[in-house]
């Protein structure tokens, strides 16, 4: 039991998938989970434990921004003993082509986050765990979804005005931009565990004659990928990575 979470040692799977908003941890549990169990209600923040495709895994809302993701990822891997983090999100996608719910695993995050300042003597660049990333890439290989591997951009600002330079993400090849992946990827270094992120693109980064950041409406596939592509990509992932 910690400040934010009132589980038991025991009660959460050492494989689990993290969530931003509470509905979707609900949503997953009732729809992939069998037999869930919710372990932790404290500040919405659900944590569901139940079995998919034969294996125990939880699903926990962890809320929105680092500071978040940072306090309940740090208690899930150094005091429920959590091995392998899977954080099935949404995102801005920065390239053209992309079309709605286009999956993005990110390999590496750069960030305006100030989570790891002062923290080493450099800069520490947080990355995916390179087994989870080649497995989900296989899954989502054989069930037909469109995926992306590249750096992603972890912002503290969703809403940025014209000053920031969010072109220099884009011409340097950054395939989207989200808010959690730092502290998601740094917590889970600092315990020696395994994470991938994937997100959905849901918004279209564009800019305005001015410079200024848009978000547009994207398209969709002509098979339309969806939160439920995403959720069982990522159950699979946490359930079934060796
Ligand atoms: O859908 P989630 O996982 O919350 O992720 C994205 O959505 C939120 C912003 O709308 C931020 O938390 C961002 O990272
Ligand atoms: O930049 C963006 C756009 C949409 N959603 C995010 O989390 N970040």
């Amino acid at each position: 039991m910690t400040m934010h979470n009132h589980a038991e040692v025991g009660e959460i799977s050492e494989r689990i998938v993290l969530v931003g908003d509470p509905n979707r941890a609900k949503y997953i549990a009732e729809h992939y989970l069998e037999d869930a169990v919710l372990v932790n209600d404290v500040r919405c923040a659900y944590c569901y434990t139940g079995m998919f495709e034969g294996v125990r895994v939880s699903v926990m809302a962890v809320g929105m921004g680092g500071p978040s993701m940072l306090i309940y990822a740090t208690e899930l891997c150094r005091d429920y003993g959590c091995k392998i983090l899977v954080r099935a999100g949404t995102s801005g996608g920065y390239r053209d082509d992309m079309k709605n719910f286009d999956i993005v695993l990110s390999q590496a995050v750069s960030t305006t986050s100030g989570i790891n300042d002062n923290m080493f003597n450099g800069h520490f660049s947080p990355v995916a765990d390179f087994g989870l990333l080649s497995t989900a890439r296989s899954i989502a290989d054989e069930e037909h979804l469109v995926t992306y591997v590249g750096g992603t951009v972890c912002n503290d600002r969703l809403y940025r005005d014209e000053n920031y330079k969010s072109k220099m993400w884009k011409k340097y090849g950054m395939l989207c931009s989200e808010q959690e992946g730092c502290a998601f990827y740094t917590a889970a270094a600092e315990f020696g565990c395994r994470a991938l992120m994937m997100v959905g693109i849901t918004t279209g980064i564009r800019y305005d004659e001015n410079g200024q950041e848009i978000f547009v409406d994207l398209p969709e596939r002509e098979h339309a990928q969806s939160m439920d592509d995403l959720v069982r990509l990522a159950l699979k992932t946490a359930a079934h990575a060796e």
